[in-house]
């Protein structure tokens, strides 16, 4: 009995386990510990049949003196223990590189070329192929030198049983195992790799496993380091990113079309993931993939601190917030950016008109295409068309038109005269959001909740959108002035002797300061009144929405410091900072 292997754990993969723990921990979700406990079992009863063999047959061994003793089937149970490890640590480091990433812009629809929408990315069965290929020639000499029982039996015996595997799972997942950016797939593949040469080297060195001289080539990658263990560590990292990655890969299918898999659940069983990697890549909807693509990339051109909340979220909920900003971008600036007060009357009914036809269950889908493509401008029409209209009530949509018409009214008169007005105003185009956003939550989450929870928390949430649209207010008093607009209420601007035109030539000096800091106090209240409701989202929704509130209070709590940053007009929180507020937020 002895401790050397329990030692290069001690020293060696629990140190790692704990780091990458700690740093994933604020972001782990149910489903991360789903996929990482199927993979650890997939791993582990994969693994046991075929190390028992080589250390049956003398291929490896390991002297007494260095293991504890207990064994499962022949392997001793450090073993074990390092094919636990080994995933847990590769899983982890896989998911920490991931989490920003939106997969499902890495999904492509494959068309037969006699489909009536022609051949879509020809080239990609002929990677699936070449792939195939390429994994069974290795099989197949894995194979052969294993038959010859002389020094490529190590070698053949890895070969042989991870070539199978990664067979399986590049058919299935080659899109993702290609599309994704490197930094998701050889990153993860290749710091664990290296890492384990190097303990390996180590462990050999030191005689804690010890290689049958008979089984292997003498090879060596660098000094102390078999080329078959380099193999080995290679291999095994590889299966386990990539089956992290097909699962990925079917979790992504589920959640983006809905045309697929109507009601996906959030955990689902591995025979529904395995129907959704089977499903045939021509229903893949190529309507829904560019809509998601136009939404990705409108988020991330206006609003930063969403862009970077939206990246805590995962899976369906991500794509449903990432369209309904996309509609609400969409909406807000067609009717800001018409030419006229006419124009964005216009704008405003044609989209009334879409949600009356949208939300009548009689009239068919084609149809509404139909009126969106005839009516709305080629860049809006995803926005409008992939709206989760199916998971949200009409009210809240309603209600954020009406806000806009508010807006309209500036072109003829002052819509915000007293707080009161203000309050209705921001509940109208920010209230109505964040009830959208808890709405989805609920749906996707905890649809059984009792509604009258569900109701006071998504009161707190209309709380805290007032409570934004006061910091956004704050924080454009200067711009909105530009085009003639002033949102602080005409009460307030009278008490300091103030005209609203006085306000629209000068947005600056110290009367309109106050004013400012006045109108921040109201945020800040709203805020500190509602933001314990957060807490009763579901688990998976808190911390997202926790960085999605804070990253835009931040730029509040930047308002009232002295000399802030300005760019173009618009006090902005520095990357950073964001990055500081949502890491503090998401361990809160
Ligand atoms: C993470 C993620 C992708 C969230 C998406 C949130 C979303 C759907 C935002 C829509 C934004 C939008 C364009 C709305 C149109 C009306 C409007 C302009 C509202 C103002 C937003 C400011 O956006 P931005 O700074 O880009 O706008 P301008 O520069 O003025 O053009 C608002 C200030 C409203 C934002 C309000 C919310 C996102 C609601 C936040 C509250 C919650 C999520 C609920 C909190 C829950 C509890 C229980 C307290």
């Amino acid at each position: 009995m002895g401790f050397e292997y329990a030692l290069v754990h001690a020293k060696y993969t629990i140190p790692p386990a704990l780091v990458l723990t700690a740093l994933y921990k604020p972001l782990l979700t149910r489903v991360d510990v789903y996929k990482i406990f199927f993979l650890i079992t997939v791993a582990v009863v994969s693994t046991i049949p075929w190390d028992s063999y080589l250390i049956r047959t003398g291929v490896w061994s390991y002297p007494s003196h260095v293991i504890l003793g207990p064994k499962l089937f022949d392997i001793p149970l450090e073993e074990v223990f390092f094919f636990v490890i080994q995933t847990y640590n590769t899983s982890l480091l896989y998911l920490l590189l991931s989490k920003s990433t939106f997969q499902p812009l890495y999904l492509r629809v494959e068309r037969a070329s006699t489909h009536p929408s022609g051949s879509r990315n020809p080239q990609w069965p002929w990677y699936r192929r070449l792939g195939q290929l390429l994994l069974l020639g290795i099989i197949g000499w894995g194979w052969s030198i294993l038959r010859a029982h002389g020094p490529g039996t190590y070698t053949g015996l890895i070969l042989v049983w991870a070539g199978p595997f990664l067979l399986l799972i590049w058919s299935l997942a080659y899109q993702f195992i290609l599309g994704l950016p490197l930094i998701n797939t050889l990153v993860p593949i290749a710091l664990p790799t290296v890492y384990l040469w190097i303990v390996d080297t180590l462990a050999l060195r030191r005689g804690t496993w010890v290689i049958n001289a008979k089984t292997k080539y003498g090879t060596y990658l660098w000094d102390g380091l078999e080329i078959e263990e380099a193999i080995f560590f290679l291999a095994t990292n590889m299966l386990i990113v990539c089956g992290q990655v097909a699962f990925d890969n079917a979790l992504c299918v589920l959640y983006t079309f809905p045309n697929i898999f109507p009601d996906p659940p959030v955990v689902p069983s591995p025979l529904v993931l395995i129907k959704a990697l089977v499903a045939s890549r021509s229903r893949y909807d190529e309507n829904r993939l560019a809509g998601l693509e136009d939404a990705v990339s409108r988020l991330k051109r206006k609003s930063r601190s969403f862009y970077l909340a939206s990246s805590t979220f995962q899976g369906q909920i991500r794509s449903d917030l990432l369209l309904l900003y996309s509609f609400c971008r969409v909406a807000d600036d067609l009717v800001d950016d018409a030419s006229s007060a006419e124009e964005a009357g216009a704008w405003i009914k044609k989209i009334r008109k879409f949600l009356e036809i949208a939300y009548n269950g009689e009239i068919e889908k084609s149809a509404v295409e139909e009126f969106v493509y005839e009516n709305f401008p080629r860049e809006a029409q995803s926005a409008l068309l992939q709206l989760p209209f199916k998971k949200l009530s009409r009210q809240p949509l309603e209600d954020l038109l009406h806000g806009f018409e508010m807006d309209l009214a500036f072109n003829t008169s002052t819509p915000i005269k007293t707080e009161e007005d203000l309050e209705v105003y921001a509940q109208k185009v920010a209230g109505t959001v964040a009830q959208m956003c808890n709405e989805l939550i609920f749906y996707i989450y905890d649809r059984n909740r009792p509604l009258q929870e569900q109701q006071s928390i998504i009161q707190a949430g209309g709380s805290m959108g007032i409570a934004l649209q006061y910091v956004n207010i704050a924080r454009d008093i200067a711009v909105d002035a530009k085009i003639g607009r002033v949102y602080l209420p005409l009460f307030w601007l009278k008490e300091a002797n103030l005209s609203y035109d006085d306000v629209v030539k000068h947005p600056t000096g110290d009367v309109v300061e106050k004013m400012r800091s006045r109108l921040l106090q109201k945020a800040f209240a709203l805020y500190k009144h509602s933001r314990g409701a957060i807490e009763e989202l579901p688990s998976e929704a808190r911390g997202p929405i926790r960085v999605a509130v804070e990253s835009y209070m931040e730029i509040g709590r930047v308002l009232q410091q002295e000399g802030y940053v300005v760019k173009a007009g618009r006090a902005t929180v520095p990357k950073a900072r964001r990055l500081r507020v949502a890491w503090s937020v998401l361990n809160q």
